[in-house]
């Protein structure tokens, strides 16, 4: 016999409103900074005019490693962070050197929080793969 005794039949709509409405306090929208940019260690913010008249803004740095296995390993830590953060750098990456750049694509190329937290995770991927290898 079923456990539930008592409770509210809703309607599908009421179940797929309640849904929306979930989703929209979990996922904030994403909107273009106006007015000062948060600074980043590492991190400076650029401006690209296209010929079609589109400004895009994004931010851009450059690592540097003793090796390229350690140039992967921090590149591991970004792939990382991109996931949980559901935000993804581009990322060129040369032997011990990785240049990467991070813009909103969703908002038209244009700097949103979300490219800061991932610049942030960034400088933290940086950080852990200089840490020695564990035995
Ligand atoms: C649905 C999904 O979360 C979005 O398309 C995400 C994925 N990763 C993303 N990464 C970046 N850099 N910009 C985005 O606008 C973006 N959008």
């Amino acid at each position: 016999m079923s456990k539930i005794t008592k409770g509210i039949v809703l309607s599908a709509e009421a179940v797929s409103e309640y849904l929306t409405k979930l989703n929209a306090v979990k996922t904030p929208a994403l909107s273009p900074i106006s007015g000062s940019f948060p600074q980043v260690e590492r991190w400076s913010i650029q401006q690209k005019n296209s010929s079609t008249g589109e400004n895009s803004e994004y931010l851009s740095a450059s690592y540097k490693f003793k090796s390229f296995k350690k140039a992967w390993k921090f590149l591991n830590y970004v792939a990382d962070s991109a996931h949980t953060l559901r935000h993804h750098p581009t990322i060129i990456t040369t032997y011990n050197k990785v240049d990467l750049e991070i813009t909103t694509h969703d908002v038209g190329n244009k700097l949103t929080i979300k490219d800061f937290e991932l610049a942030e995770s960034v400088n933290t991927a940086f950080n852990k793969a200089q840490e020695p290898e564990k035995p």
